[in-house]
């Protein structure tokens, strides 16, 4: 999987812009607020039809224009594949793949394996426990096609099912015909729901350990477990156990929507008392494991985006991003950077072919 070109129109700072991309290595390089980070959102968004960092799809577009093209021209398989996002104020988003529209955006989910390791990745460890589902929902979407459909599925029923309890908080009333058809359907596709993460965390956990002991030279045992209601029991029953409650909160307390990781280290929770370098080392370990599990599951190095990533990492870490990107078997790499030399210092180490791109 390559992207060899990439031009942009009305993306983020970009008004128009085109680039061709080397095979292995790829820098971009300039001052602060030039649109380094907005390249590498840019190639996200082929890859996930969205911003990793900005959710609001209308702030993608350039200050006072109408509309924004992502265009990206990729190898795969040995074939030409043309990959187009585009969005106008006022319409829907639209993904095209060789100037098809997709009609389902997750079917194009996976196409392009990628993992950005970024520092805005802070916010599994800062954020509440909805950015840590995500991030473990992208994870196994792109391996998994019928996941996202079920979990599309798990969250309308769950708002009709919350729009049902707040109905009957407000007409004082309670029909449990009704509410037993909704915990039915929320069993099916909760515990389908439950099983799959289940199933992946037990592969990746490991994974994640031996990462993370590779970059901390095994200074530290870490561990990342999986919180669900569902480990208790089905969900069926939880959520018969607990009408009372969801009947006076007048929303759903118990499922997968409420599922969780706990980040440790030696036993505590890594978020008050690891320190900011172990924090930074974990959330590298878990993005190369995602690396290493996407190359598991789809047998190609996914397309590697490295934001900023030399200004906050010691020698150590560098080294064994370093030594992931000098094998064989590796991907593409795309990196950001504001010192061009230290970045052109850093990747003539690597023994593959280079472009910088100064912005
Ligand atoms: N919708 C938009 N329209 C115009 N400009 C935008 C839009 N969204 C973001 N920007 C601009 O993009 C710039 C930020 O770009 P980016 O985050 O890519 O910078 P960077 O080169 O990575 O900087 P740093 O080195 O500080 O991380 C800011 O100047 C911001 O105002």
């Amino acid at each position: 999987m390559i992207l060899n070109s990439l031009s942009l129109l009305n993306y983020k700072n970009f008004e128009s812009q085109a680039f061709q991309f080397d095979s292995k290595i790829n820098c971009f390089v300039g001052a602060n607020g030039i649109g380094k980070t907005n390249a590498l959102d840019a190639i996200y968004h082929l890859a996930f039809g969205k911003s990793y960092f900005n959710p609001v799809a209308l702030q993608n577009i350039k200050h006072g224009e109408e509309f924004f093209v992502v265009d990206g021209g990729f190898t795969k398989d040995d074939k030409s594949e043309k990959i187009v996002v585009s969005l106008k104020r006022g319409q829907k988003k639209v993904i095209k793949r060789n100037g098809k529209a997709y009609e389902k955006f997750s079917n194009h989910i996976g196409f392009i394996p990628l993992v950005i390791i970024s520092p805005a990745d802070r916010d599994l460890i800062s954020e509440g426990s909805d950015v840590r589902r995500k991030f473990v929902d992208s994870v196994i979407s792109q391996s998994d096609k019928a996941y996202l459909s079920e979990l599309i599925s798990y969250n309308k029923v769950l708002a009709q099912r919350n729009a049902l309890l707040k109905y009957f908080a407000v007409n004082n009333t309670y029909n449990n015909d009704t509410i037993s058809v909704y915990n039915d359907q929320l069993n099916t596709y909760g515990q389908q729901i439950f099983e799959k993460r289940k199933a992946f965390l037990d592969t990746f956990i490991p994974i994640f350990k031996e990462r993370y002991s590779a970059i901390s030279h095994d200074k530290e045992q870490v561990n990342l477990n999986y919180k669900s209601d569902l480990h208790e029991s089905d969900l069926k029953s939880l959520l018969e156990q607990s009408i009372n409650k969801d009947k006076a909160l007048q929303y759903t307390s118990v499922g997968v929507h409420k599922d969780d990781l706990n980040f440790m280290i030696e036993d505590f929770p890594i978020k008050k008392f690891g320190s900011q370098g172990q924090q930074k080392s974990y959330l590298i370990a878990l993005k190369l494991a995602q690396f290493d599990f996407i190359k598991q599951q789809s047998g190609v190095p996914p397309i590697l985006l490295l934001d900023d990533i030399f200004d906050k990492l010691d020698e150590n870490r560098v080294a064994q991003i370093i030594s992931m990107v000098d094998d064989e078997n590796f991907g593409q790499l795309f990196i950001s950077d504001t010192h061009p030399e230290r970045t052109e210092n850093v990747v003539k180490q690597i023994h593959q072919s280079y472009k910088i791109f100064e912005l």
